[in-house]
């Protein structure tokens, strides 16, 4: 079955990709493979494609071929210019995210589509779909959101008001519906869900029906050709392209129009009344519902998954817990709601050693980071809501900060800022072939204090506690829009059992761990100090978890002991011995005292009895005496760092 997969993912290529430059990376035997990379695919543990994502990508041809992939449950093909048919996804009955909005796809909306019954949303709209809409959908109980406009959908509108009671948010406008527009649909839904049909008819605002119930021939489409009846339209007809925001059409008398006028207003002020009211009760009441059920508001988008889409958050007998699962927010700046997350355009960034991580643009332009943690997660739900408390509650301008989580039972988001420079692993490690951007001292020693600082926190805030972070390696150290350093990662080790925590992360390991298996601060302090040789080496370090995939540059030396080999060459902390440095810092003059001090600074960190390390605060002391200041140390914590417009930090040496 999995060779099955990459066959079908494979023959998708050939049929769709016709610039081939789009799914370079579609290569290898199996899409699943440990080291695989295949653009927009992510795989279950036992190797089976889940989730496929690959929007915006001017993909053209049929999806035939998709319908292989028996365990997909999360499909986003948005925004391409695929065609064919829809129904041959009527297999893939896993299915719970579906988005072909903005593509060619024809023919009719399948009455098969009933055996996606897991199906939570549906989004179709911006095709060229033809027929009616069908009662079948009645089934898709799960439903929250199911989007049908800007086709050529025709017939009247099936009653769905009893059967999707989940569903949250209808469009079917812009389409060709006409006759009798039950009550029940207009009343739960609005007028607003059903506009730009013309020849629907029902009760106020909407025209009354004749008493046959069908439209008269001047009521229909005038932007169109043929009768807009569907049963009379032939199938094979031509497509007629349907406008993506087709004019207002005739027939409605000035009266009508004007109430239909009021009535949109009406309703919009409502709902942005709703809103504001519904934000600002979120923002007082999200810090405070952390660890206290009773403060649990019911939400209207707390049936959620992301990616993948697991998160079905079923009882036992089948219904959908609805009452506990929502977005919790640390900050009640930011504020959007689970459906916005699920909504938004994701990409992937990485896989970690606890989830995946995707870069999600919101409908507002905002990106955050959102972290899928993997089934690694053992806590219950109050245990959880407790370590995200302390995760949420840490604000420093030197650590990644935890925007919201989202717990339910088959499903644990983590969102964050978007940091959108990288890591400094990549700054360090990432292409150092032809082309690379040297990284200049000031930069290196600038983000080594600001890391030290966002550590030197952690460390301060927990000191009773002493809870570590532990997992300290250059790739939790991110960049952001200003180029300041930033520990990520922060917390989550509290989510492992203490037992398997240490073998999970990809921290670097002091000495001690490989006897006591224990996460400490002191050995935080050593995993430091070993970032510090890096920076000034350039070496990747080993992380003494051969197990570990990552990180996986081709420049990585396995098992290197970093803090052993600089030992190695340079004996006495006076001594000069340009070997041990990068090259890349031999260039610039009149550091080597600086380079030296801050070698013994790695040295120290890296002392392999726990009692000889300094603490993180005399870190940054020691740092700060190199060089006096190198990253401003930002009091106030910088709420404007998440941004669209990344900044790169300047690597050219603007030293004095
Ligand atoms: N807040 C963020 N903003 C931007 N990119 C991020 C953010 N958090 C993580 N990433 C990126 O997502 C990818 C995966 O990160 P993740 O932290 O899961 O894995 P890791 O750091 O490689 O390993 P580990 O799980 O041991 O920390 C990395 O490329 C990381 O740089």
């Amino acid at each position: 079955a999995p060779q099955n997969d990459t066959h079908a993912l494979t023959q998708f290529r050939l049929q769709t990709d016709a610039h081939a430059s789009l799914l370079t990376n579609w290569t290898g035997a199996d899409a699943c493979a440990a080291a695989s990379t295949w653009r927009g695919v992510e795989c279950s543990p036992n190797g089976r494609v889940v989730a496929l994502s690959l929007p915006s990508l001017n993909l053209r041809g049929p999806i035939h071929s998709l319908s292989l992939l028996s365990y997909l449950r999360f499909l986003d093909l948005h925004d391409n210019r695929l065609n064919g048919t829809v129904s041959t996804l009527c297999n893939c009955t896993d299915l719970e995210l579906l988005y072909l909005s903005g593509n060619d796809f024809s023919g009719e909306v399948p009455l098969e589509i009933s055996s996606l019954r897991l199906l939570v949303r549906l989004d179709i709209s911006d095709n060229n779909l033809r027929g009616p809409v069908p009662k079948e959908i009645s089934s898709l109980t799960h439903l929250l959101t199911l989007r049908l406009q800007n086709n050529a959908l025709s017939g009247e509108v099936p009653d769905f008001s009893s059967s999707l009671v989940n569903l949250k948010e209808l469009n079917i406008t812009n389409n060709e519906l006409v006759g009798h527009l039950p009550n029940s649909m207009l009343n739960r839904f609005g007028i607003a869900s059903f506009a730009g049909n013309g020849a629907l008819c029902g009760d106020s605002p909407l025209p009354k029906c004749s008493s046959t119930e069908t439209p008269s021939p001047s009521s229909s489409s005038d932007n169109k050709t043929g009768p807009s009846n569907p049963s009379v339209i032939p199938k094979t007809s031509s497509v007629v392209a349907v406008p993506k925001n087709p004019p207002s059409r005739k027939g409605l008398s000035p009266g009508v129009i004007v109430a239909i006028v009021v009535a949109v207003c009406v309703v919009f002020l409502v709902v942005v009344s709703f809103t504001v009211a519904h934000c600002c009760a979120g923002g007082r009441t999200s810090n405070s519902m952390v660890g206290s059920e009773s403060g649990k508001r019911k939400s209207e988008s707390s049936y959620g998954v992301y990616a993948s889409g697991s998160g079905a958050e079923r009882d036992s007998d089948g219904t959908v817990d609805t009452e506990r699962s929502r977005l919790v927010f640390f900050d009640r700046r930011s504020q959007f709601e689970l459906e916005d997350l699920l909504r938004a355009s994701a990409e992937m960034l990485g896989k970690g050693s606890l989830g995946t991580v995707y870069r999600a643009v919101l409908d507002d332009g905002c990106t955050v980071a959102v972290k899928r943690l993997k089934d690694a997660n053992p806590c219950e739900r109050s245990e959880f809501e407790q370590y995200m408390d302390v995760v949420g509650k840490m604000k420093h301008p030197n650590i990644a900060r935890l925007i919201a989580f989202y717990y339910a039972k088959e499903e644990k988001l983590l969102v964050y800022d978007y940091l959108p420079n990288g890591s400094l692993h990549t700054l360090l490690h990432g292409n150092r072939g032809a082309g690379r951007i040297p990284l200049d001292w000031t930069t290196r020693i600038s983000l080594v204090l600001g890391a030290a600082r966002g550590l030197a926190r952690i460390h301060a805030e927990y000191s009773a506690a002493k809870i570590p972070h532990g997992n300290i390696k250059s790739s939790n150290v991110l960049l952001d829009k200003n180029g300041a350093a930033c520990i990520s990662d922060f917390g989550l080790f509290l989510l492992l059992n203490p037992v398997h925590a240490i073998a999970k992360l990809g921290g670097y390991k002091a000495p001690e761990q490989s006897e006591h298996k224990k996460l400490s601060q002191q050995a935080d302090v050593y995993s430091f100090g070993v970032l510090i040789l890096e920076v000034l080496t350039g070496k990747a370090p080993s992380h003494q978890h051969p197990s570990m995939p990552r990180p996986r540059t081709e420049l990585e030396e396995p098992h290197l002991d970093l803090p052993k080999w600089v030992r190695s060459l340079v004996k006495d902390s006076e001594e000069w011995n340009a070997e041990v440095f990068d090259q890349e810092l031999l260039r610039y003059k009149n550091i080597e005292d600086e380079l030296l001090a801050m070698m013994n600074v790695g040295l120290v960190c890296t002392e392999l009895e726990p009692e000889k390390r300094p603490t993180t605060l005399e870190v940054v002391k020691m740092i700060e005496d190199i060089r006096v200041e190198q990253s401003p140390l930002v009091e106030d914590f910088d709420e404007s760092r998440n941004s669209l417009s990344p900044s790169i930090p300047t690597t050219e040496d603007g030293m004095a």
